[in-house]
């Protein structure tokens, strides 16, 4: 029978993409085998932190957890896509109560990302820069493909999609354009609803002419391009 280790749900103001500012409820999924150096969620990579429910019990959770005028279920981590059965069976009932489902995954495999996204209505996909220490610097471009892989595959199911990108003080402006490039060789600006470049908060941060420039890289291909910190950062807020 299909578990799943849940760290924590809880109720917060999006503080992330192109829908912050929105009334939320997370689902944080346990464990995230990868080790960005801004993670935020570092209590939740282990894969034995928080606790194990059965999907009776979990979908149950959600159902007791979830207020009124709640925009979306946002499924975070973690690492949503180590658990994507789990991910997709929580995601299949939260939309069968009518509330809309959102992904907010690294995208590093795109198999589990294909059994994902049929029950998730709004999806952010994150490509991440080679300077993240994400993975090591090899298996980069392996996982620059598997997001290209799911970004098409979101955009392909006609789901609302946007791009994200972490920038950091050691982001480079020369990789990061060829990162641009290859992902708008494969889609177009009418796909996506925007394209995040969000600055890393707190040690890292990069400086306002950096994040100018790669604003500029990003901006001859979509008018939909925003620099957008951390909203829940600023305000105190899970
Ligand atoms: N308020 C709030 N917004 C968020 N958006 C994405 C989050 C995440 O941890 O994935 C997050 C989070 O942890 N808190
Ligand atoms: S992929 Fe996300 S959860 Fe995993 S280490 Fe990176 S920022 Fe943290
Ligand atoms: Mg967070």
């Amino acid at each position: 029978m299909l578990n799943v280790r849940l760290y924590e749900i809880f109720t917060s103001i999006e503080g992330e993409g192109v829908l912050f500012g929105t009334k939320t409820l997370f689902v944080r999924l346990a464990g995230c085998p990868f080790g960005c150096y801004y993670c935020d969620t570092e209590e939740a990579l282990p894969a034995d932190s928080g606790e194990e429910h059965t999907m009776e019990e979990a979908c149950r959770m959600i159902d007791d957890a979830i207020q009124p005028n709640t925009y979306k279920v946002n499924f975070t981590g973690g690492e949503p896509l180590v658990q994507h059965e789990a991910v997709a069976g929580m995601a299949r009932h939260v939309q069968s109560s009518g509330v809309p489902t959102y992904l907010e995954s690294s995208c590093y495999d795109a198999d589990r990302f294909r059994t994902v996204i049929p029950h998730i209505d709004i999806v952010k996909v994150e490509f991440k820069t080679a300077d993240s220490a994400f993975v090591e610097e090899g298996q980069h471009p392996r996982i620059v493909r598997s997001a290209t892989e799911c970004l098409r595959a979101a955009v392909d199911l006609g789901r609302e999609t946007y791009i994200k990108v972490v920038a950091g003080e050691g982001t480079k402006p020369g990789p990061f354009a060829e990162l641009v490039g290859g992902i708008f060789s494969e889609v177009s600006n009418d796909d996506i609803s925007g394209f995040v470049i969000q600055p890393v908060t707190g040690p890292g941060a990069p400086t306002l002419d950096a994040l100018l420039e790669l604003h500029d890289i990003v901006r001859p291909y979509s008018n939909k391009v925003r620099v957008i910190p951390q909203l829940h950062k600023a305000i105190g807020a899970p």
